[in-house]
């Protein structure tokens, strides 16, 4: 690989070394290594219950890992101070599946949330940057105003995007964006990804287990199974993978059809 550009595009952004993760006696991930270039959009994707989720939640602290080191933007998550921590933290957002917003506020409120903790923001400020992310995320001028229950659920994952904007992330994480989306609403959804990257030179991480968003979206794959980051590669390496999940995942009858491939010959 080059190395990075003036821009920083392609240094390493996240970095994992050795992740363990175990909930009792059951390990979900052992010697797991990851790295993320900035400026990338990296898919996760797996079989169910691999630790995608948990992967992603381990990169951000909400886990706390049996062993190895994540090292985010630079800093190794789990050595930093409490000050240094909420610093870091400002730098990237996480979208998780269903939005997770509080239902008892509106959506302008949920974007506002983080930027609460902006020392010096007037309220008119928080309230006129909140309504930016509203609009960047896709969502009309009057969903500001309305409550969680009031949305589909497309417009619910945009207002979840949205708060995970708010601090002007420089790494986004999206956890099954996709997820319950009809056609329509995912391929908005996948070209809302992709805009948002490129206007505001995003890296995004993403687990997901739609394939049409690992074709339209995803610069690099990374494969979890047997407790590890198996391979990591963009969809035409994948597809040369010898691996049985590989395999069946990548040149299944979905994946040929996402990828506007014609059907194997037996
Ligand atoms: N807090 C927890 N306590 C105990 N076990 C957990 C906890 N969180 C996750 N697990 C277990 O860890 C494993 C991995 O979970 P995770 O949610 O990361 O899987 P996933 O790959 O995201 O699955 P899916 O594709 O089905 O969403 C699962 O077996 C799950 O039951």
């Amino acid at each position: 690989m080059s190395g990075p550009d003036e821009k920083g595009q392609g240094e390493t952004v996240i970095e994992v070394r050795g992740l363990v993760n175990r909930f009792g006696t059951h390990v979900v991930h052992d010697g797991l290594d990851l790295d993320v270039r900035r400026g990338e959009i990296l898919g996760i994707v797996g079989g169910s219950g691999t630790g995608k989720s948990v992967l992603l939640r381990a990169i951000v602290g909400l886990i706390r890992p049996a062993a190895g080191t994540v090292k985010v933007l630079g800093s190794v998550i789990g050595d930093l101070d409490a000050e240094s921590r909420a610093a870091l933290e400002r730098r990237w957002g996480f979208m998780f599946q269903n939005g997770a917003l509080f239902s008892s506020m509106t959506v302008c409120e949920n974007v506002e949330v983080p930027l609460r903790a902006v020392p010096g923001l007037s309220e008119a400020d928080r309230v006129a940057l909140a309504q930016l992310k509203v609009s960047m995320a896709g969502l009309p001028w009057n969903a500001n105003g309305k409550y969680p229950a009031d949305l589909s659920g497309g417009m619910r994952k945009r207002a979840g995007i949205a708060r995970a904007l708010a601090l002007d992330p420089e790494i986004v994480f999206l956890d099954e964006p996709t997820a319950g989306l009809d056609p329509i609403g995912a391929d908005e959804f996948d070209r809302l990804i992709l805009r948002l990257r490129d206007a505001l030179n995003l890296t995004v991480v993403l687990v997901t287990h739609d394939l049409d968003t690992l074709h339209a979206c995803c610069d690099r794959i990374a494969v979890l199974a047997e407790k590890k980051v198996l391979v990591t590669g963009t969809i035409a390496e994948l597809m040369r993978v010898d691996h049985p999940w590989v395999r069946e995942y990548f040149h299944g009858p979905r994946a040929h059809a996402a990828f506007h491939l014609e059907p194997e010959s037996e």
